[in-house]
């Protein structure tokens, strides 16, 4: 018996309209996105700009690039920094693989991990499907990022924000367990980017835990994102909204592939808490910082162990 109460997260319909900023229909958007990442750092985006062919192209390229050789994926670790390229094959989560791309906006990042995969021509429809996807995730990104700095009353950094970002993508794929017990996927975190906008074949397995600390089934309905905030969002904001931890938990026998688009600070930016979010009720809860060299931090055996990397890296 399932004993989990039946919570859903939020969900935003970003569909109906071209949204403009100023317009009644941005400004209802925006209140329901405000909401939502207050009290959950976390909402289901209804979002059909992306066609529902591109979703499949993403899925069935996963699904060629984990089938490759594992040899051959793991030619793709070395000519990369910590946290890009193959992850997989660690005992803790067993069903895990990804692979990590960074700047995945432009197309010759994706080309450079392509002509490692498949030396021979490259694959020029995997390049052109994931740098589309990657495209039209991070203009969501940056409608979320918009409405939240506006909803703050902070739009004056929105250009600094948006010029001082970093896209980077990581494919993922999570074995089915074949079994009927739920497997641990990918362990319980936060991400340490401003906004992770993730997406999914139809085959669930994402759960976020509320303030409560109860864990919420992210069912995700065809050609919807979840937008997750993550740990640098949460220090700008100075704790304005909530940045939540979330985990894959797997059953059954499908496989499930998954894409996450992260907006991280592009190094040596340092990322500084506006003032206006500054007050008594409010004060400054991180010192400010280099993201980069927060992550460098995170993927220490400190970073790894301690409860919150943030905190113990740049908290007050
Ligand atoms: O596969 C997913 O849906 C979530 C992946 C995730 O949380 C991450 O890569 O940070
Ligand atoms: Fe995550």
């Amino acid at each position: 018996m399932d004993s989990k109460p039946r919570l859903r997260l939020p969900t935003v319909d970003f569909s109906k309209t071209v949204l403009k900023t100023g317009t009644h229909e941005w400004d209802s958007v925006k209140l329901q996105v405000k909401v939502a990442l207050e009290e959950y750092g976390c909402f289901e985006a209804i979002y059909d700009k992306v066609p529902t062919d591109l979703h499949k192209a993403v899925y069935s390229s996963l699904e060629e690039l984990f089938d490759l050789p594992l040899s051959t994926k793991l030619k793709s670790k070395s000519t990369n920094p910590a946290g890009h390229g193959y992850i997989g094959q660690y005992p803790s989560v067993p069903l895990y693989e990804s692979m990590g791309i960074n700047d995945a906006i432009n197309i010759e990042n994706v080309e450079s991990l392509a002509s490692i995969m498949w030396p021979e021509k490259g694959n020029a429809n995997f390049c052109k499907t994931i740098t589309s996807f990657a495209q039209q995730m991070s203009e969501l990104d940056q409608i979320v990022r918009r409405m939240v700095l506006e909803s703050l009353g902070v739009e004056k950094y929105y250009e600094e924000h948006i010029e001082s970002t970093n896209y980077h993508m990581r494919v993922m794929k999570y074995e089915g367990p074949k079994t009927s017990d739920t497997k641990v996927g990918l362990t319980p975190h936060t991400d340490k980017s401003t906004v992770t906008i993730l997406s999914q074949n139809q085959v669930n397995g994402l759960e976020v835990q509320s303030k409560d600390g109860t864990w919420i089934d992210a069912k995700i309905s065809p050609n919807s994102f979840i937008v997750v905030i993550g740990d640098a969002f949460f220090a700008w904001t100075n704790g304005r909204i909530h940045c939540p931890n979330h985990r894959v938990m797997m059953t059954g026998e499908k496989t499930r592939y998954s894409t996450g688009l992260f907006s991280n600070p592009k190094a040596g930016y340092i990322l500084k808490t506006p003032e206006e979010l500054l007050d008594e009720e409010h004060p400054l809860l991180f010192k400010p910082f280099d993201h980069s060299e927060f992550m460098s931090f995170f993927f220490t055996a400190e970073g790894q162990s301690c409860e919150s990397a943030l905190k113990t890296y740049c908290g007050v």
